[in-house]
C-alpha cells in the first residue's frame, strides 16, 4: 500500500535490536500501555497502534519483535522479518522503516541498521536511549551520520516526556517526501547476507563509528563492579536465592494488613445482606454464593500484587538476564536452554505468557520442552489456593528468633517443589523426547536501571484490573452457577444432614468421590476442582460458597481457613497442596501450548502428564500423612 492511498493510513513500524526501547517508543507515540521491561525479548509479537502526526496526519504503527538480523532464528524474530518483507499474511511491507538503535550500543545496533538500508525502503533511524549516551559521555554527530548512512536521524528519549518529539517531526517530513514522489516505494528485495556481506556490514559499521562516534563508551565502572559480585557463580547465587526467599515473607508479611482489611469489608458486607434482607434464595445467593464465593478470591488482591511488585522491580532493573546467567549451568544440567529461564520465571506470574516467551528460543526441540515445564512454575491463580490452606493448617509461628515466618516458608517449599519437578520433566524429556545437543547461552546483558516508579505502579494497577475484572466477570458467573448447583434441588422431608448434600453439586461430588478418595479429597473438594480447571483460583470461591451453605442455622463462619481447618484432615489439606502443584492446566494454558505448537497434541500430553502427576503427587502424600502423623 503507498502513503497516497488515502483510504489508509500510513503504516510505519519499529524493527531494532532487542531491549533497545521499541515498546517504550511505541507507548510514546500511541499512548498504548504494552509490555516494557528491561531485558530482550519482552515483545514476541507484533502490535498495532495508531497515532495522529504534528501536522494532523493519522498513522499506524507496528511494534515489533528486536532482531539483531532478518535472518531470523527465533519464532519471535520470524514475525519481525515477516512484517518487515511484506510477507505478513498477505499483507505490504510498512510504508516507513523506523530503525530504533540504542545509543548506547550502536557497534551492534548499527549493523541491524546497516541491513536494513539495503532493502531500499525509507528508512529513519531513531538514535534512543540519547539519555543514557549522554550520561556516559558518548558523543553522536546524528548530523554526520544521517550524512554518511543517507537516512535521517533523530535522536529520542521514548521515556522522557516530550522525547519522541523530533521522530514524529521527522515522520511527517518522510511522509510529505513520500507523497511528494507521488509513487510507490520499491518492492523489498532481501536475500539471506553471505559471510563476505556479514564482513562488509561490520566495515561499513566500524567506519561509521570512526567517523560519527566519540567515546563509544564501556559500560560504567559501577555495573562491571556489580556485575563481578551478582554474576559469581557462588555470591551471585547465593543473592538470587535471597531475593526469591524474601520475596515470599513479603508475600506474606506485606499483604497481611490489606488481606484483614479486604476480608473485615466483606464480612461487614455479608453481615448488612444478611440483616436487611429476609431470609430466603436471594438472601442465599448474595451472601453464600456471591459474597462469599467472589470475596474468598478478592481477598487474595495483595498478595498477588506483592508478588508481582517484585516481579516487576526484577524485570525493571536488568536483573532478570542476569539471573538466566546464573542459571544456566544449572538449567543445562537437566538439558535445558539458558534462555528458557525467563519464560520460566514470567511463569510465576501466569504460564500463558511464559509459553508466549518460549519463541524466543531458536530450537524447537528445546522450547517445546520449555513450555511443556512452564505451567509447573507456580502461577499467581494458585497462590490463592496456597496461601487458604497455609492460613487453615500451618500456625503462624515465627522461627530463627522472629526473622522469617512458618507460611512463609512453606510458601517457598511449595514453590520450590513446582520448579524441582518442573526440572525433573525437563530432564526426563531431554533425555527421551527431545534428545539434541545443548547450545549455548548468547544474550545481552541489559542495562542496570532504577525502576520507575509509575511503571511500577502502573504495571500492577494492570495486574490489579485484570484480576479484579476476572472477580466480576468469570468468578462471579461462575459463583452463580455454582450457588444454584448447590442449593438446589433442596433438602427432602426429614432430611438430617445440610441440605448442600441432597443439591446437584452434592450429587456430583459423591459421584467424583470413590475416585477421589484414595488421595483424601472429601466430596466438597470434588465439586472445587471442576470449576477450579476454567481458573484455578475459582475452586477457591466455590469452597468458599459450600462452607457458607454448608453451615446450619445463621451462624455464618467468619472465615474460610477456619471452616476448612475445622472439618479437613491435615493429610487431605497435605494432599490437596500436592495437588495443585502439579494441578492440570487451566483452559486458558491449554489454548495457549495449542496455538504456540499448532495443534492438540502437545496441550493433550500436558493435561495427561500433569494429571498424572497431581494424582501421583497427592496419592504419595496422603498416604505418606496418614501413616506418620
Ligand atoms: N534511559 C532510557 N531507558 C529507556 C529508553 N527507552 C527505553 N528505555 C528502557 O529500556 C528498557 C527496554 O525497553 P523496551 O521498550 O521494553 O525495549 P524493546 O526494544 O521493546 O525490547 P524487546 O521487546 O525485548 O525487543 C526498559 O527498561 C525501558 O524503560 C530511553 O530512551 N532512555
Ligand atoms: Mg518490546
Amino acid at each position: 500500500m503507498s502513503v497516497l492511498d488515502s483510504a489508509l493510513p500510513p503504516r510505519i513500524a519499529l524493527v531494532g535490536n532487542p531491549n533497545c526501547g521499541k515498546t517504550a517508543l511505541f507507548n510514546a507515540l500511541t499512548g498504548s500501555r504494552q509490555k516494557v521491561a528491561n531485558y530482550p525479548g519482552v515483545t514476541v509479537e507484533r502490535k498495532i497502534g495508531h497515532f495522529v502526526s504534528p501536522l494532523g496526519r493519522r498513522v499506524q504503527v507496528i511494534d515489533l519483535p528486536g532482531t539483531y538480523s532478518l535472518r531470523a532464528r527465533s519464532p519471535d524474530e520470524e514475525v519481525t522479518r515477516d512484517v518487515v518483507l511484506g510477507r505478513f499474511s498477505h499483507e505490504d511491507s510498512p510504508d516507513l522503516l523506523v530503525c530504533v538503535a540504542d545509543a548506547t550500543n550502536l557497534r551492534l545496533n548499527l549493523r541491524l541498521v546497516v541491513e536494513l538500508k539495503r532493502l531500499g525502503r525509507p528508512i529513519i533511524l531513531a538514535l534512543n536511549m540519547m539519555d543514557a549516551a549522554e550520561k556516559r559521555g558518548c558523543r553522536i554527530d546524528a548530523a554526520a551520520l544521517s550524512a554518511a548512512l543517507g537516512v535521517p536521524v533523530v535522536p529520542t528519549v521514548a521515556i522522557r516526556r516530550g522525547g519522541v518529539q523530533p521522530l514524529l517531526e521527522q515522520i511527517d517530513g518522510a511522509m510529505a517526501m513520500a507523497s511528494d514522489a507521488g509513487e510507490n516505494p520499491p518492492p523489498c528485495g532481501w536475500s539471506e547476507p553471505s559471510s563476505r556481506d556479514l564482513r562488509a556490514y561490520h566495515q561499513e559499521v566500524e567506519g561509521l563509528l570512526a567517523g560519527c562516534v566519540a567515546d563509544a563508551g564501556l559500560p560504567p565502572l559501577a555495573t562491571r563492579r556489580v556485575d563481578a559480585v551478582l554474576l559469581h557463580p557462588v555470591f551471585g547465587l547465593a543473592f538470587l536465592f535471597l531475593v526469591l526467599f524474601l520475596m515470599f515473607q513479603a508475600v506474606f508479611a506485606w499483604a497481611e494488613a490489606p488481606m484483614n482489611l479486604i476480608d473485615g469489608a466483606v464480612s461487614g458486607l455479608k453481615d448488612w445482606v444478611a440483616a436487611t434482607l429476609p431470609d430466603g434464595a436471594l438472601r442465599s445467593l448474595l451472601t453464600d454464593g456471591i459474597i462469599a464465593g467472589v470475596g474468598s478470591v478478592v481477598i487474595f488482591l495483595p498478595q498477588i500484587l506483592v508478588l508481582f511488585f517484585f516481579i516487576l522491580v526484577l524485570e525493571a532493573t536488568g536483573y532478570l538476564a542476569r539471573a538466566a546467567f546464573l542459571l544456566d549451568r544449572l538449567m543445562g544440567g537437566v538439558g535445558l536452554h539458558g534462555r528458557a529461564f525467563i519464560p520460566l520465571l514470567s511463569s510465576f506470574a501466569c504460564a500463558v505468557p511464559g509459553v508466549m516467551a518460549a519463541r524466543t528460543i531458536e530450537n524447537r526441540a528445546d522450547r517445546l520442552a520449555t513450555i511443556m515445564i512452564a505451567p509447573l512454575m507456580t502461577c499467581s491463580a494458585r497462590l490463592p489456593v496456597y496461601t487458604l490452606l497455609i492460613a487453615a493448617f500451618v500456625p503462624d509461628r515465627p522461627l530463627l528468633g522472629g526473622l522469617v515466618g512458618l507460611p512463609g516458608l512453606v510458601m517457598f517449599a511449595l514453590y520450590a517443589a513446582g520448579i524441582l519437578s518442573a526440572l525433573a520433566v525437563a530432564f526426563v524429556l531431554k533425555g527421551t523426547v527431545f534428545k539434541g545437543a545443548r547450545e549455548p547461552l548468547l544474550m545481552e546483558l541489559p542495562a542496570y536501571r532504577l525502576p520507575n516508579p509509575r511503571d511500577i505502579a502502573l504495571g500492577l494497577f494492570e495486574r490489579a484490573k485484570v484480576f479484579l475484572a476476572r472477580a466480576g466477570t468469570t468468578i462471579f458467573a461462575l459463583m452463580i452457577v455454582m450457588w444454584f448447583l448447590a442449593s438446589f434441588p433442596g433438602a427432602p422431608e426429614g432430611a438430617t444432614e445440610p441440605a448442600i448434600q441432597y443439591s446437584i453439586a452434592g450429587m456430583i461430588g459423591h459421584a467424583l468421590e470413590p475416585l477421589l478418595a484414595p488421595i483424601g479429597f472429601t466430596w466438597q473438594i470434588a465439586v472445587a476442582l471442576v470449576p477450579g480447571i476454567a481458573a484455578r483460583e475459582v475452586a477457591v470461591g466455590v469452597l468458599g460458597t459450600i462452607y457458607a451453605l454448608s453451615e446450619s442455622g445463621d451462624a455464618l463462619q467468619s472465615s474460610l481457613a477456619g471452616a476448612l481447618a475445622a472439618s479437613w484432615s491435615l493429610p487431605t489439606a497435605l494432599s490437596l497442596l500436592a495437588w495443585y502443584v502439579f494441578a492440570p492446566q487451566c483452559v486458558a494454558t491449554l489454548s495457549v501450548v495449542k496455538r504456540e505448537t499448532n495443534g492438540w497434541f502437545w496441550p493433550a500430553v500436558m493435561f495427561a502428564y500433569m494429571i498424572t502427576l497431581a494424582y501421583g503427587a497427592s496419592f504419595i502424600t496422603y498416604r505418606v500423612a496418614l501413616a506418620l502423623l
